[in-house]
């Protein structure tokens, strides 16, 4: 199995350029695994104390269930990928069956800030784009799709989402084999990434 893990800040393009290496490629050969899919279950929190939760900080994501899930895939055993709302600030009742395949692709903000989930991927990519790029994107994207509001969207962009980029999210650009450029659209670089996996699965 080949382990390919794209991180970059929130809104640089990571789903996007997923989306986009997965198009053109053979049905059923690539699998697709979302950090966010791993925050912490807060089923014991009110909404109102969900909303205070620091979702950009390590420590909101369960990388121990992550972990024992990629593991799994890598011995070749399927797995109940928990799914998030981000309507609800919390995991649903739901899962989805993620069955082990030759490419797996784990995608999100923080999956290179922990060593053991870091030395588990073959190749690691940081999709960058700057900041007021990023944030722009958010923007529009939680309002049209998350539910959010934009004064909600930029309060945490000041208070959590902003620092822990800094501390926790752009240092990780040293561990990236590649680094995608992703103010525009970047199609040579996702080509390169399709002929990877391509060569993998021929
Ligand atoms: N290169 C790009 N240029 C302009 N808009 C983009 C680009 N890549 C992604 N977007 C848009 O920006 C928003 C955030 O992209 P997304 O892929 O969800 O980012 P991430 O998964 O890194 O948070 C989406 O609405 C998407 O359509
Ligand atoms: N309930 C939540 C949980 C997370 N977020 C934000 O999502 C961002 C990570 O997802 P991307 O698709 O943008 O990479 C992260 O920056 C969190 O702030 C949220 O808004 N609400």
């Amino acid at each position: 199995m080949l382990i390919i893990g794209i991180a970059g800040g929130t809104g640089c393009g990571k789903t996007t350029v997923v989306e986009q290496i997965m198009n053109e490629l053979p049905d059923g050969e690539v699998g697709i695994i979302s950090q966010d899919s791993y925050y912490k279950d807060t089923s014991n929190l009110s909404y109102d104390e969900r909303v205070q939760i620091n979702f950009d900080h390590p420590r909101s994501i369960d990388f121990k269930l992550l972990r024992t899930h990629l593991t799994a895939l890598k011995n070749g055993e399927s797995i109940e990928q928990p799914v998030y709302s981000f309507v609800e600030h919390n995991r649903t009742k739901e899962t989805v069956l993620t069955t082990p395949k030759r490419v797996m692709i784990v995608e999100g903000i923080l999956i290179l800030s922990k060593p053991k989930i870091r030395d588990m991927f073959d190749i690691k990519i940081f999709v960058h784009a700057d900041s007021d790029e990023r944030l722009i994107r958010r923007v529009r994207r939680d309002i049209a799709e998350r539910g959010r509001d934009i004064n909600e969207v930029l309060t945490r962009y000041q208070t959590t989402l902003k620092p822990m980029h800094q501390q926790f999210i752009e240092p990780m650009k040293e561990y990236a084999d590649l680094i995608i450029p992703n103010n525009k659209y970047n199609t040579v670089a996702v080509d390169i990434v399709r002929t990877i996996i391509n060569d993998r699965l021929s």
